[in-house]
């Protein structure tokens, strides 16, 4: 955690609720549109649902300002919104590392739709970015979304388990050059997404413009020494 250890009992509790609140959410999205409930149970939903945002709406955080829950010198993002484990928007992706690369499971429901019954590219697109960022960090090494590539060559099937994995292919200087793939967990060999990224470690200047006004959650001018967010990354 990125405060003392005198806080360290209010912030477990406040990482179970939050946690508890985004697991509530992801349920509520998904089922906001699966649901073939009438008008009136939709619209009496929508209320219970706006009364609980008044509820914790008025006190907000800056942008600048990370989250008391995070801490990134240890990869924990919890609000990511790939490996997130309290934001609605994260499956959220499991990420591990796996060999010389990392892997992850999740089987998306009908919130990820794109085609009928099938899985939109750009949810596939934001996977996969997030995965080669993540294979990036399990080498040791950062950087921002430079340049990303995908092949479809299969649709992903919603409600299926899916196994996700990235790896980097060669690193030199501030770039790295990370493949990725998606595929069914019943069939891991036929690949039906394929992803080619380069992620590029910010040149001194850039890091300073971009993160240099970020604080801590107590207003503390203490930027990550990585600023990445490998949320859900774990050992093998
Ligand atoms: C992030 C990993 C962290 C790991 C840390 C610990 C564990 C974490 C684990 C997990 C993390 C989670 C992962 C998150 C995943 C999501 C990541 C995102 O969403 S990032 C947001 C979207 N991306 C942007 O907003 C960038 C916008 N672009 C820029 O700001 C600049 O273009 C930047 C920083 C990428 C490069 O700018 P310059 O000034 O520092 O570098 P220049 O000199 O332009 O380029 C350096 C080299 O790269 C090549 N290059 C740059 N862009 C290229 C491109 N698009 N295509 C080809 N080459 C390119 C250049 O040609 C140059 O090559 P030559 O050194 O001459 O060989």
């Amino acid at each position: 955690m990125t405060e003392n250890d005198g806080d360290a009992a209010p912030l477990a509790e406040l990482m179970t609720a939050t946690t508890e609140l985004g697991a509530a959410l992801r349920e509520l999205i998904e089922v906001s549109v699966i649901t073939t409930a009438d008008a009136g149970e939709v619209a009496a939903a929508a209320d219970l649902v706006r009364a609980a945002t008044a509820r914790i709406g008025d006190a907000r955080r800056p942008v600048s300002q990370l989250p008391r829950l995070d801490d990134p010198s240890e990869g924990r993002r919890v609000f990511n919104p790939v490996t997130g484990i309290a934001n609605p928007m994260a499956p959220p992706l499991v990420v591990r590392a796996d060999g010389d690369g990392v892997v992850a499971e999740a089987t998306l429901g009908l919130a990820y739709e794109g085609p009928p019954s099938f899985v939109h590219g750009g949810m596939s697109a934001l996977f996969m970015d997030q995965m080669l960022g993540s294979a990036a960090g399990a080498a040791g090494l950062w950087g921002m979304t430079a340049h990303l590539e995908l092949d479809y060559r299969g649709p992903l099937p919603l409600q299926t388990p899916l196994v996700l994995r990235a790896r980097v292919e060669s690193h030199e200087g501030r770039k790295a050059h990370i493949s990725g793939t998606i595929a069914l967990a019943s069939a891991p060999e036929k690949i039906l997404v394929e992803a080619r990224g380069l992620f590029v470690m910010p040149r001194p200047e850039k890091q300073a413009a971009y993160f240099g006004a970020i604080t801590d959650a107590s207003g503390r001018h203490a930027p990550p020494r990585r600023p990445g967010d490998a949320t859900a990354l774990r050992p093998a």
